[in-house]
């Protein structure tokens, strides 16, 4: 995946501004930054909802300004809001996303095995989804977004509200896809989920502001606020320090 002076404005006000970046396959990549700093704006372009006004992009090999929808078949999403359908049960919700797809027949019975399997749910297939607690919510959820097995992930704020073992467990899963060469693009206000990415990208008023590993992050600054060897400042003292280098963030 890259992108290449990836802008969009909305009307005078610019969301994203020539953003350039490059994500390697089997990559898990953290999206940071304070509200507002551009980052749904970002996926949004990434995943085929929103055109960019200027720049480009590929994602899986396709263009995002003229291979949209194909795009979206060869990536798997994921929000904070788990699009899973409450009425319907763990089984339903299943074939639901499975017809979205196109995955019928043997691959379906194969990927719902996998997913019943994966998420822990062999014993809550009739279960209204809205009635699983919400760990188990948030693993069908990821079960239902590679239920076509795309190349790339993308997952908005996957954990807010889960408990940590939860999170472990998600991100254990995660790691998992990503060692078997899915590309993992991720947005998270948890410095903690940060810390699992492979590398992050920090942005602030549509700018990328840092982009390295966590570990280079917390040394450069480390570096410069010349600290004891072996000091190393936490992820979120470094993002509010480059933060505020960058001009601060927007007041919304
Ligand atoms: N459709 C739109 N029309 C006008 N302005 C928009 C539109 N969509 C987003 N914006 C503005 O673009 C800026 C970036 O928004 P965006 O949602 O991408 O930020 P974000 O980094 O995802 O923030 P958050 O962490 O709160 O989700 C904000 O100032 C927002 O108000």
């Amino acid at each position: 995946m890259r992108v290449q002076r990836l802008t969009r404005r909305f009307g005078d006000f610019t969301a994203v501004d020539g953003l350039d970046f490059e994500v390697h396959a089997g990559e898990i990549f953290g999206f940071l930054g304070p509200n507002g700093a551009g980052k749904t704006t970002t996926i949004k372009m990434l995943t085929g909802l929103l055109s960019p006004t200027e720049g480009e992009g590929w994602v899986a090999g396709l263009d995002i300004r003229r291979e949209r929808r194909a795009i979206r078949r060869r990536i798997g999403y994921m929000s904070q809001k788990f699009s899973l359908y409450p009425d319907l049960t763990v089984d339903e919700n299943i074939e639901l996303f499975a017809g979205l797809y196109g995955v019928a027949g043997a691959r379906l019975d194969d990927r719902r095995r996998w997913i019943l399997d994966m998420a822990e749910l062999a014993d809550d297939r009739e279960r209204p989804t809205g009635e699983l607690p919400l760990g188990l919510k948030q693993r069908l959820a990821l079960g239902t977004a590679v239920i076509h097995e795309p190349p790339i992930l993308f997952l908005d704020e996957p954990t807010s509200g889960v408990d940590p073992i939860a999170r472990r467990r998600f991100w254990d899963l995660i790691d998992g896809f990503a060692e078997r060469g899915r590309t993992i693009f991720v947005s998270t206000h948890y410095m903690e989920e940060a810390e699992y990415c492979h590398r992050l990208a920090l942005m602030n008023r549509g700018r990328l502001i840092a982009l390295d590993t966590p570990r280079a992050l917390r040394r450069a600054e480390a570096a410069r606020a010349d600290a004891l060897p072996g000091d190393l400042p936490s992820l979120e003292q470094v993002f509010i320090a480059l933060v505020e280098r960058a001009g601060g963030a927007v007041v919304g």
